[in-house]
Parts: structure tokens; sequence; C-alpha cells
């Protein structure tokens, strides 16, 4: 008799997943069986896959076991993984506390990108910290039909390359992977987000995803977008010794990136939980 698998799906700012509790790390997760869970048609549909497992039963993340009991492992809708998600891994945090595996407050969760600490709010809010941002530089050209713009290189753990544009519609549909050149930069691919100024500490985006393509929104992009919009503003926290806060417009909603004096940037959002059931055996079996 087959075992039945449970999953649960959620987003974050529109930026969806599908959840896989799997504690003992016993589910296998093939690639395609990533790509069809995440099929909006023949699967559950998500931008990714988040599969809940405890530090302790997987090889990446057996190092941080001390340090955090649960690993987000990661995958594209593509099936590909990647070090970090910012939407993820507030919603990841979300599932654990809902589940009774995590209280209210702070959490510590790894990830491919290391080891990140989270803290649930009492208004449902969670803020993550997402490490520092490295500016490799170089210069960096993203190309949309017969447009193209310089972009910054920002490297949130995952790589970005943030382009300043007059209008989001100039980024056109978004069906395939923007050119970013030189892609020497990029071997394993780039997101590429599209960003316009909406006031002081304000900006809106776009986002292209490497391994999910167009998505609502995307945690690191805007984490990115944030950095590369005060340096463009002259600021740097570093300098000034204030933290510089930015509230980024996704086409899902709304997230607020913050940069310390130390350089930590800090992804605050929502999550939530919409549905929980369990994935037909047989078409799992079929589907990996
Ligand atoms: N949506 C995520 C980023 C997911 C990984 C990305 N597509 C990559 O391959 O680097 C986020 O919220 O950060």
């Amino acid at each position: 008799m087959s075992t039945r698998t449970a999953f649960l799906k959620g987003h974050g700012t529109e930026n969806d997943f599908v959840i896989i509790p799997d504690p003992g790390n016993a589910v296998e997760l093939s690639p395609a069986a990533v790509a069809a869970l995440c099929d909006r048609r023949a699967g559950i549909g998500g931008d990714g896959v988040l599969h809940a497992v405890r530090s302790s039963a997987h090889p990446d993340a057996l190092h941080m076991a001390p340090e955090a009991e649960w690993f987000m492992d990661y995958r594209n809708s593509d099936g590909s993984v990647a070090e970090m998600c910012g939407n993820g891994v507030r919603v990841f945090a979300h599932y654990l506390q809902r589940a009774g595996l995590a209280d209210e407050g702070d959490l510590a969760v790894a990830t491919r990108g290391g080891v990140k600490s989270v803290h649930i709010d009492k208004d449902g809010s969670i803020t993550v910290g997402m490490g520092k941002a490295l500016l490799p530089g170089g210069d960096v050209t993203v190309r949309v039909g017969e447009r193209s713009w310089p972009a910054l290189h920002v490297n949130m753990g995952n790589p970005h390359a943030v382009a300043f544009v007059e209008d989001l519609a100039h980024a056109g549909a978004l069906l395939a992977p923007p050119p970013v050149s030189p892609d020497s930069l990029y071997p394993e691919g780039v997101n590429v987000e599209f960003v316009v100024a909406r006031g002081e500490g304000h900006v809106a985006m776009r986002v292209h995803e490497r391994g999910s393509g167009e998505t609502r929104s995307c945690g690191t992009g805007a984490c990115a977008v944030a950095v590369a919009a005060a340096r463009r503003d002259g600021v740097d926290p570093a300098l000034t010794g204030a933290p510089a806060r930015y509230t980024v417009d996704v086409p899902g909603g709304r997230l607020v990136v913050t940069e310390r004096p130390d350089g930590e940037v800090e992804l605050t959002g929502p999550a939530v939980i919409v549905a929980e059931g369990e994935i037909d055996p047989e078409w799992f079996e079929h589907a990996s």
C-alpha cells in the first residue's frame, strides 16, 4: 500500500508555494515531482516547493542542526534548487507555528543560504534576517526587446540583476528569462528585477525569477531592490549610521526592507496558509 503524502498551500504576497511536511526526509522529491506539484493546471500549483525537513535528517543541513531544528529545502517550480527564498522562509515559519512546531517570537530556520533568524510578530507579520547584500560590481545589462538598461548585480545568497526603468510595462510579458549580460557573471542563472521609484523610500518592482518565471513577488528580490535603490539615492547605512527603510510594492502586495548600519538586511511581510490536504499516491508516483 502506498503511503499518503501531506501537503499545504501557502503564499507570501502571492509568491505561492506547495509545502511538503517531511520531518524524516522520507519523501523523494525529484525535479519532475516538484515540477508536477507546481503545475498550475495538472498539479497543485505554485512558484516553488518548501520541503520541510528536520535539519538532522537532511545531508545539506546536518551541519546547521545544532542551530536550527528545521531545514527549508527550497525548490523552484522547474525543479531546480535555490539557495534562499525570502517569501518562502516567512511562509515556512508560519507553517511551523501553525503546526505547533514553533512558537510565536524568534525562530532559526536552516536554508542552503545559511541559518536565517525569523521573528513571528503577534500581528502576524514575519521578519527575516536575510544577511548582508553583496554588491560585487561589474557592468551588467538587462535587455527586453529593443530596450536595454544598466543593472546592479546584487547577491542576497542568490543572484539578482536590478534594473531601474521608466515604466514597469517596459519589462513586457516576461514569458522568457530576459537576457542579462555578461552571462559569465551568472553561470547558474539570475533573478531579474525591474524597478520604478514611487516616492521617498518607496519603490515598485516586477521580477522574473530564475527557475519560476514571472512571479507576483520575490523576497530576496525585494531586498536586492531596496539596497540598489538606497545606493542610487546616495544612502549607505554603513556610512550614515542610520538604518535605511524601503517600502517595496510588488504585484502581489507590499514588503518592507530595512538595511541596518552593520549591513544586515531585514525583510518584513505577511504569510498565509490557504489549504492543506493529501496528495493522491497514484498521481504522485506517476509524477515522480
Ligand atoms: N521567490 C523567492 C526566490 C526563490 C529562488 C529564486 N527563484 C532563485 O532561483 O534564486 C524569494 O522570495 O526570495
